[in-house]
């Protein structure tokens, strides 16, 4: 079975380690990458390390694109990728020594309406031979806020399952649709809520407000914290070890892919939590995505912390 990643937004992934960044300053870089990226294309990776296959699909510049069709390749993606005239953005990661990492996201290209109906089109074709869809990131330029909600609400009516995993108002309009899991980090969630969540107790209960709208599984990254795992019936914590952080970059798509490997699986709560948890803090040791060292995971999956809270 293969699972429909949907990265609307992509981007070549130019990251720099360096000892300490100042602003207003010139900084050296000491080691650098650039790799193709995305949330969904790098959900795809890890999937694909995970033992499920991808199907790849969003809009994709046509003249940049060798890194992602080779990776494709790699990977064993079957791309269907609708080109665009134009360049992939490229966004820039400078991960200082000490773990902090600076974000520089560009806006992506600009996409019209005749492409927005291409893509429908598209979706309308996959969902005949995909259960699975992760439609993950931010939006590009041109297109209505609501696009997620939208699409989302589309692969509903087909019986399709949606992890949704975005940013801002392409967040707030998509949870509206009542995906299959979502997973936002505490501050998205905060920020959907309209305040600040002060505690696991406040985490649970807007987590609770999103199940009441229909979606099934909330997952609640909280960086080196972990992650509060809300359904109606549960209420799961898992906490990491503490790790040795190169680049969080991609973390929160580790966390994505692992979750839906474990669904697809059929795996329980406990189980798929713990599972994620581990993939998810696996990636912060390294500057890209995916399963480099299988015993290293293995090892990680047994110092996951693990307590079931109060179901409020
Ligand atoms: N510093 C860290 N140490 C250990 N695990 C981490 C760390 N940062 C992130 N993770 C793992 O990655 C998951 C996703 O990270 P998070 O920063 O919450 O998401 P996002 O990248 O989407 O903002 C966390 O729930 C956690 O399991
Ligand atoms: O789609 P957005 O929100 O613009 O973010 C794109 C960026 O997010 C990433 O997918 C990393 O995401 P996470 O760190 O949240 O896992 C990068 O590859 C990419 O540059």
């Amino acid at each position: 079975m293969r699972v429909a990643t949907i990265t609307l937004n992509p981007a070549l992934d130019l990251t720099g380690q360096l000892n300490t960044l100042t602003v207003d300053s010139v900084n050296l870089i000491d080691q650098a990458s650039l790799t193709p990226g995305g949330k969904g294309i790098n959900v795809a990776r890890v999937l694909s390390d995970l033992g499920t296959k991808s199907t790849v699909s969003g809009w994709l510049g046509d003249e940049n694109q060798d890194p992602f069709v080779h990776l494709f390749e790699q990977i064993d993606a079957r791309d269907e990728f609708l080109r665009q005239r134009g360049t992939t953005r490229t966004n820039v990661k400078l991960a200082e020594i000490n773990g902090r990492v600076t974000d520089i996201n560009f806006p992506g290209m600009a996409i019209d309406h005749q492409a927005v109906q291409q893509m429908e089109k598209k979706l309308t074709e996959l969902v005949a031979d995909h259960q699975w869809f992760v439609l993950a990131g931010s939006l590009p330029r041109g297109v209505s806020p609501t696009l997620y909600q939208r699409w989302i609400e589309l692969l509903n009516k087909q019986g399709a399952r949606v992890i949704f995993d975005s940013s801002a108002d392409a967040l707030n309009y998509g949870l509206e649709a009542a995906p299959y899991l979502v997973k936002p980090n505490e501050h998205e969630l905060a920020q959907w809520i309209g305040h600040e969540l002060n505690d696991e107790n406040e985490i649970i209960k807007a987590a609770r407000q999103l199940i009441n709208k229909g979606i099934t599984h909330v997952l609640v990254s909280r960086g080196s914290d972990g992650v509060i795992w809300v359904t109606e019936q549960q209420v799961v914590k898992a906490k990491p070890p503490k790790m040795n952080v190169v680049s969080t970059v991609g973390a929160g798509d580790s966390m994505v892919a692992a979750m839906t490997h474990a669904l697809t699986q059929g795996w329980d709560v406990t189980k798929s939590v713990t599972y994620a948890t581990a993939v998810s803090a696996l990636a912060v040791t390294q500057v890209s995505v995916g399963i480099g060292d299988q015993s290293k995971l293995e090892s990680l999956i047994e110092q996951i912390q693990l307590s079931e809270l109060p179901n409020t």
